[in-house]
């Protein structure tokens, strides 16, 4: 699956990425976001496979496009008999956040991207647009926190397994009235809080690459990113739990349905039986092979946004592959027209 789909989902991301950068800081998320969907789901249909997407933009009729349930790629489409050998190629299932940190975008700040994770069909937990408590550590942590304990206990442990001290832990939070007394406690233990508005896809991915002084990301985000967190941490060997948040009284923000009840009948419609599981990376992206790609759009800590210059734009992006084992950051310049010179830095 990567030999044929790792450059082309690179270039999925990239123009999701670009399309969504030429309105940063202009104030306007939902068209910061739109362009992205348009963009990324232009590439994407260019792409000779059967995809389908099952983390997408909301279910079927409620989004127009890159939908729970839409069908993507050459060799879905009714006279796909010419362009593909329908029967030979895998079924693959896919995630897609195009723009991930939509109020990111619209206000110019750091740490947005273009993503999304790949595995063959069923590979990837359709999570439903729920809320999800999450747990993310580095490799050697993996196995050792658990997100039933407390978060003083998590960063003791996280601390012997990192060998160093609590004090000089980070833990990414999302700044919100939920985690007030979270925040506390991590702050109580001794360790140290980085709080961010939003994009907690790249402060989970962030925790399995060291040097980027973030060691763990604790608290509530949304479930459908917590898949996509969880695909690129299982193919970097990272830790990674996610639990699904059900009662409104708990996430104190956002709309995530009437009440608790309602939500967990609406968990069991979707044959999730048991609400309160806690799903590991490699429940969550389960498939033999897992892919993920992501591309800055503002600047954030693993990669650089997407940065123009008279005629181009200068990209850069992360693939990550259970298949070769590999994390490969690209940097590309995209030409727009016939180019004199190319402007390296
Ligand atoms: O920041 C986020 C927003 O994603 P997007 O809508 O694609 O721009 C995500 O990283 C978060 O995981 C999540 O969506 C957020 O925590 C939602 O919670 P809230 O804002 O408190 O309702
Ligand atoms: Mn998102
Ligand atoms: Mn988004």
């Amino acid at each position: 699956m990567e030999n044929t789909l790792g450059l082309e989902i690179i270039e999925v991301v990239e123009q999701a990425a670009i399309a969504s950068s030429k309105w940063m800081g202009k104030g306007e998320k939902n068209i910061a976001d739109q362009v992205a969907v348009e963009a990324m789901r232009e590439r994407m249909n260019k792409i000779h496979m059967r995809g389908r997407i099952v983390i997408g933009e909301g279910e079927r009729d409620e989004a127009p496009m890159l939908y729970i349930g839409e069908e993507v790629g050459i060799c879905t489409r009714p006279d796909a008999a010419n362009f593909c050998n329908v029967n030979e190629l895998v079924e693959i299932d896919i995630a897609v956040d195009p723009c991930e940190g939509t109020n990111l975008v619209a206000y110019g700040q750091n740490g947005s991207m273009a993503v999304l994770a790949i595995s063959e069909k069923g590979g990837l937990f359709a999570a439903p647009d729920f809320y999800m408590k999450k747990l993310a550590a580095p490799a050697a942590a993996r196995g050792h926190v658990d997100i039933n304990k407390s978060a003083t206990e998590n960063l003791k442990i996280l601390s012997e397994c990192l060998n160093r001290a609590v004090e000089e832990l980070v833990v990414v939070v999302m700044d919100r009235p939920r985690h007030k007394e979270l925040i506390q406690e991590i702050r109580t233990a001794g360790a140290r809080v980085r709080l961010i508005s939003d994009g907690d896809v790249s402060a989970a991915i962030c925790c399995a690459f060291a040097g980027t002084n973030i060691h763990a990301l604790m608290g509530i985000g949304a479930a459908p990113e917590g898949v996509i967190s969880a695909a690129a941490l299982r193919c970097l060997g990272g830790h990674f739990q996610g639990q699904l948040i059900y009662d409104p009284e708990v996430v104190q923000t956002g709309l995530i349905g009437e009440s608790r009840e309602g939500n967990l009948a609406r968990l069991n419609e979707m044959g999730i039986t048991d609400g309160d599981k806690v799903y590991n990376a490699n429940e969550l992206a389960s498939g033999e092979t897992v892919l993920f790609a992501g591309c800055g759009i503002t600047p954030g800590t693993l990669m650089d946004g997407v940065r123009f210059f008279h005629g181009g734009a200068r990209t850069q992006s992360l693939v990550i592959s259970s298949q070769s084992k590999t994390a490969r950051f690209v940097d590309t310049v995209h030409l727009w027209q016939e180019p004199k010179t190319i402007q390296l830095r």
